[in-house]
């Protein structure tokens, strides 16, 4: 692939642009807000003047509800070789296309399983897909062409690609993604009038299970607009599992023994189920689960303490495979979790406290 054009230069479709610039592509950005196009461009994504002929591929990250319209467009004026979308639904923009009536042979239906809870150009990054799944949906009309320069994108950017069935796809991300969205929503929904020396608690648990909260609710509207079915049969289940929950935590309270016995049975089960469902959840890069140990160090919060962390433990040998950081309340420190394999945690700890850092057990 030598060309291609970015429509939509928000979170995904500037990701997506840095990372083909980055490898050489040429890159045409172009969006509905110009400025969002300028900017892309601004961070090195590419040019937003528009390509003076057909593109290689062309790119279509706009928000799913446009997904249909603006591929039609660049369809039916020819102006790419191949095209694809990356929305995070794939059933009903393919069946809003064929509606349309367009020639379908040359796009392919695409999502990038990868992404954040910010939006627009100055959120992207050029390593966002690395090693994470990315969803290819071709039908028997896709051109092998076509399919093949999409596996070159997923390539260029690192990601790993899975051939699936648009309906099947969408089914997935109701259960990893869509469900998990509205839930993350729900519980951060609780937080909105409570008091705040309660709010102010706020550990790491609360934001793991809120981070993605923070999204925009005019995507996820579109989102949701377009998966409603199955996500609502997951929600029911859930609905049921609360139910159960909240009567054997009543049992818990009650003055009767043997329901207190069968409250923290069936409470247990619920941890448990979910220690059962949360160890099948891939690990960084899409390998089988890993488990790491962890070594929590405190730092200042000023610029170059992390850097420097990461320098020792370079120093040491270590890879880090993950870290966390929390911040303290009301004051400038925080804890940095940092994540090794377990074979590397005596290193670690030794060389971080060599050079003099503060460490948590
Ligand atoms: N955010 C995620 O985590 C994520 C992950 C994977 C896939 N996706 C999908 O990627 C797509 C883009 O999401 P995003 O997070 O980058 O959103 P975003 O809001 O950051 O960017 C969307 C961009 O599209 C532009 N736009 C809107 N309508 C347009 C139109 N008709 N023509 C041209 N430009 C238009 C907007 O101005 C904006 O710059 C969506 O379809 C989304 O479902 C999102
Ligand atoms: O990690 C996040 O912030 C995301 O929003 C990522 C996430 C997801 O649910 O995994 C969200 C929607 C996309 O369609 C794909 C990825």
């Amino acid at each position: 692939m030598r060309t291609a054009l970015v429509i939509g230069t928000g979170l995904i479709g500037t990701s997506i642009a840095l990372a083909l610039a980055g490898r050489g592509v040429t890159v045409h950005l172009m969006d509905h807000d110009p400025q969002q196009a300028r900017t892309a461009a601004a961070l090195g994504a590419g040019t937003d003047d528009p390509p003076a002929g057909p593109v290689d591929l062309a790119i279509v990250a706009v928000p799913p509800a446009h997904v249909a319209a603006t591929l039609a467009g660049v369809l039916r004026d020819g102006a790419a070789r191949a095209a694809l979308d990356v929305a995070s639904v794939k059933g009903g923009p393919r069946r809003e296309l064929e509606a349309l009536g367009v020639d379908l042979s040359a796009y392919i239906g695409t999502h990038p399983m990868s992404g954040r809870e910010k939006s627009g150009p100055l959120a992207a990054t050029d390593n966002l897909f690395e090693g994470r799944p990315w969803v290819l949906t071709p039908t028997r009309d896709t051109d092998t062409e076509v399919l093949n320069v999409a596996l070159e994108l997923v390539s260029l950017c690192r990601a790993v690609p899975v051939v699936m069935d648009a309906d099947a796809h969408d089914r997935a991300v109701a259960l990893v993604s869509h469900m998990p969205h509205l839930l993350a929503s729900l519980v951060a929904a609780r937080l909105e009038h409570a008091e705040e020396s309660a709010v102010r608690l706020s550990g790491q648990g609360i934001r793991d299970v809120t981070r993605i909260a923070a999204s925009e609710p005019r995507m996820w509207m579109d989102i949701l607009a377009a998966n409603p079915g199955p996500v609502a049969d997951l929600l029911s289940e859930v609905a049921a599992d609360l139910d159960d929950t909240v009567r054997a935590l009543r049992a818990l309270q009650s003055s009767d023994q043997e329901k207190r016995l069968g409250g923290g049975l069936a409470v247990e089960g619920v941890l448990r189920r979910g220690n059962a469902g949360q160890s099948r959840v891939p690990g960084k890069h899409g390998s089988a689960p890993a488990s790491y140990e962890s070594v929590v160090v405190l730092i200042g919060d000023e610029p170059g303490q992390l850097a420097r962390i990461f320098a020792d433990a370079d120093r040491a040998g270590v890879n880090i495979e993950d870290v966390r950081i929390e911040h303290a309340t009301g004051r400038q420190e925080g804890l940095v979790q940092l994540m090794v394999v377990p074979a590397a945690m005596p290193a670690l700890i030794v060389a971080l406290r060599e050079r003099g850092w503060s460490l948590r057990q």
